[in-house]
Parts: C-alpha cells; structure tokens; sequence
C-alpha cells in the first residue's frame, strides 16, 4: 500500500514518456477505440485520454469511452492518464493525470489522487516550470514545439528552446514536447533533450494509426 502521497520512481516515469499518444473520440477518424489498438500495436508508449473540444463526449459517454480506452492500455501495460478530469481519474483509478496551469496544482492533486499516480503538467516558461517542480509534478509537457491545430487556445509556438534551456541548467524532471510534432520535426525535439514526443492528430488522424505510431517508435528508440 503507498502513502497518500508517495510518488512513483522518476526513471520510471521517464522510461515511459517515450511515445506518448494522446486523444480523444473527436480526433479520431474511426472508433477510438480501434485507434488505440492500432496505436499501441505500433509502439506508443504511453495513453492520455483527453476528451476535448467541440463535439467532444460528456456524462456517461465520457466514462463508458475512457472505461474502454483504460481496459485496451491495462491489457497491453501501456500506462493511461486522464487529461484534466480529476474526477474520471480518481472514479477509474487511472494511472495518473495531466494538467495545466489553470487546474490545481501538483500537490493538491496527489492528495486527491492517492499514491503512486503520475502527475504531469503543461509548461510554457521557466516560471511555470520552476513552480511545477515545486509543486511535485512528474514529469512537465512543454510546448507547443511547433503549429499545432489540436489546442485551439494553444500558447505562442517556442522551438525548443525552453527544453534545451532546461537541460543546459541541469534540470533533469522527465519532459516530453508536444505541438505539432510528426515523424518529420520529431528528431530535434528528443535532441534538444526531451524524454518522449507526445503526439495527437499524426497518430490519431493517420490513414493507418500503427504505421504511423511505428515511425514514431522507431524515432523514439534509444
Ligand atoms: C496540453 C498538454 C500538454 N502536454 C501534455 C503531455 F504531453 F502529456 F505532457 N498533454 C497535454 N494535454
């Protein structure tokens, strides 16, 4: 049994960041479902259930979708976050959550969650990312990295250089980049430190979500 508030192994949570597929049933061109099985087939690594926008799924829907998305992660080992429903998380026992910088913050939710759940949170600048570390978040997402057409409130375009920034200071939290990332601009990303590359519509919207999943993988690997 772990402690309300302990906190699962950072090489760990790092280890897992790897290729990190996120979606909702509007980003999907087919059942997400079957999406998510194609996807995991191709090398993601990790799942974030993120149910957003217009058209998106709410209520009973909502639960019944992530209840099925979380049984295709648990029967394959991949790891499933619930992206800012706090609730959903806690009633599903999700893996951990994602959030951002108008939700409550690392510690709060830890206590909420229970312990060994993964917290991660977006970061755009050296202070949000300063305060996330404070605050225990387990890993950081940072970006967006390039144009992105999943997050239509989506912060200005940064490169990355707040990654790289971070790694020459020597902060080492585990990171993953997101915005616009593809199989094309995915290799900078990693290089510039990042532990993983989280991606939505080029695995979500792909004519065949494994291959596209695989060439990210590939990319991905040590
Ligand atoms: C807005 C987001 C930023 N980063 C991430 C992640 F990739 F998981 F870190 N997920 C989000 N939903």
């Amino acid at each position: 049994m772990t402690g309300n508030d302990s906190r699962l192994d950072s090489e760990y949570v790092r280890s897992q960041l790897r290729v990190y597929f996120i979606m909702g049933s509007v980003n999907c061109r087919r059942p997400a479902a079957a999406v998510l099985e194609e996807a995991i087939a191709g090398g993601v690594t990790i799942f974030q259930f993120r149910e957003k926008g217009p058209g998106a799924l709410t209520g009973e829907d909502k639960f019944n979708l992530a209840r099925e998305l979380q049984r295709i992660c648990r029967a394959h080992g991949v790891l499933f976050i619930v992206n800012d429903d706090i609730d959903l998380a806690i009633a599903l026992n999700a893996d951990g959550v994602h959030v951002g910088q108008d939700d409550e913050p690392a510690r709060v939710l830890r206590e909420q969650l229970g312990g060994g759940k993964i917290i991660g949170v977006s970061a755009h600048t050296p202070e949000e990312v300063r305060q996330a570390i404070a605050d225990g978040a387990d890993y950081l997402g940072i970006g967006p990295v390039y144009p992105t057409a999943s997050k239509d409130d989506a912060r200005p375009v940064q490169g990355t250089i707040l990654i790289s920034d971070l790694r020459r200071e020597g902060i080492t939290i585990p990171i993953v980049g997101i915005g616009g990332i593809t199989a094309d601009n995915a290799s900078p990303v990693l290089a510039a430190g990042a532990d993983g590359i989280s991606v939505i519509s080029a695995i979500a919207g792909a004519e065949h979500p494994q291959a596209a999943a695989a060439a990210f993988a590939r990319l991905a690997a040590r």
